[in-house]
């Protein structure tokens, strides 16, 4: 393969982001014990790859006062509240649901995140990616009204919680409260299992969504057509977060310049990057240089889609996409550095894993 020298200097992008979601901590057990305490939350997953591609951003999360991990983007503590806590079951769910990998539980959940919350100010785009309920129909207005787009993990919106046990289960989107407000999104993600809850040929329609398969990698669906991008391998042992890293890849990639295609590749990556780890992951300083490099090489357009409006994104995959998809692939081959070495938004010595006994499941 040809490489082509990679544009200099490596420009950070200018985008003001907004990121809407509270940390939590995970709890995940397999066989009635607990095999790992790791700090959770769509939110610490999407800036940790945020942080890794060099994509500043602001942050309106809430914990409690019991919360345990130390942060780079600082949350709203709630002296009166607990933190949200999840325990994931990773020997329910074949029995219980044949589309689940893992049982969720909400055993603690903080306060919800209010309109009044949110910054008094405006940004390019924006990311509701709550995880246990505290996206509110009135705080995704409030960020349709101060976000040029907005991004929905449809896992914000469709969770309902058993009033006994906090099991997580899923209602239609149309039942959501949520479901007027579509037509003001530009981007909704959901997995597999969520996608069977949402009727994708109504929403698409009105916003580009966006649906992961796991080891299969991912679709995108438009108004006028779709596309599947092809994953990367990955010895999977925690499949926690995946989704969440898949999207902070995506909409870093397309903050980078980089057209709809290209940057789900980069969301497939990472997605496989964060199931090689139990919990929150940390990324090779080596690898990340490499990734950085090639999105840099790759990107074909000046700008980012966000500075041109809706107009300018282009969904069809580009000449030399499966070429960048290999140049990405290639990426893992790097030889990997010490843990000192390694990055990661949330430091590892203060204990953002706090105790591993066994990977939750191995292999596929
Ligand atoms: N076992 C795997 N091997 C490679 N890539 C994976 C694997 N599991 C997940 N991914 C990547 O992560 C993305 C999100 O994973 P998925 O399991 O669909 O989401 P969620 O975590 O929301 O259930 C996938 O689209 C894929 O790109
Ligand atoms: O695995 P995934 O679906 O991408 O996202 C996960 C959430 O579903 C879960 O509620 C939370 O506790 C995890 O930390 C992670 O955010």
């Amino acid at each position: 393969m040809v490489t082509t020298p990679i544009p200099q200097p490596q420009t950070t992008p200018i985008q003001s982001a907004l990121i809407v979601g509270n940390y939590c901590h995970d709890v995940l057990l397999q066989g009635g014990a607990v095999v790992a305490e790791t700090l959770g939350g769509a939110a610490s997953f999407i800036s940790n790859v945020f942080s890794a591609l060099s994509v500043s951003f602001h942050l309106t999360s809430k914990v409690g006062f019991d919360f345990k991990y130390p942060v780079n983007h600082d949350p709203i503590v709630i002296p009166t509240s607990k933190t949200t806590v999840f325990h994931a079951y990773f020997d329910q769910g074949h029995t219980e649901n044949a589309h689940q990998d893992r049982v969720l539980k909400r055993v603690e959940v903080c306060d919800p995140i209010n309109p009044s919350d949110l910054p008094d100010k405006r940004f390019d785009f924006g990311m509701a990616v709550g995880v246990g309920g505290e996206i509110l129909p009135e705080t995704l207005e409030k960020m349709v009204e101060i976000c040029d787009a907005v991004f929905v993990d449809i896992q914000a919106l469709i969770r309902a919680f058993d009033k006994n046990e906090g099991t997580v289960k899923l209602v239609g989107l149309k039942e959501s409260g949520f479901y007027h407000l579509l037509p003001r999104v530009k981007f909704l993600k959901a997995s597999s299992e969520e996608a069977l809850f949402m009727d994708v040929e109504e929403v698409r329609q009105w916003c580009c969504v966006v649906v992961t398969h796991g080891k299969d990698g991912c679709e995108v669906f438009w108004k006028d057509g779709e596309m599947k991008i092809e994953p990367f391998g990955a010895n999977q042992v925690d499949p926690t977060g995946a989704g969440d890293s898949f999207l902070g890849g995506f909409v870093g990639g397309l903050v980078h310049g980089l057209v709809v295609p290209d940057a789900a590749l980069v969301g497939n990556l990472f997605g496989s990057l964060t199931v090689g780890q139990i919990g929150l992951p940390k990324f090779d300083l080596r690898l990340l240089q490499r990734i950085k490099d090639e999105v840099q090489r790759r990107k074909l357009q000046n700008t980012c889609w966000f500075e041109g409006g809706n107009d300018s994104m282009s969904f069809t995959k580009p000449d030399g996409h499966d070429e960048f998809h290999a140049s990405l692939a290639s990426t893992k081959l790097v030889p990997t550095c010490s843990i000192q070495e390694c990055q990661r938004d949330v430091p590892r010595s203060a204990g953002s894993v706090e105790q591993v006994i066994q990977p939750p499941c191995n292999g596929q």
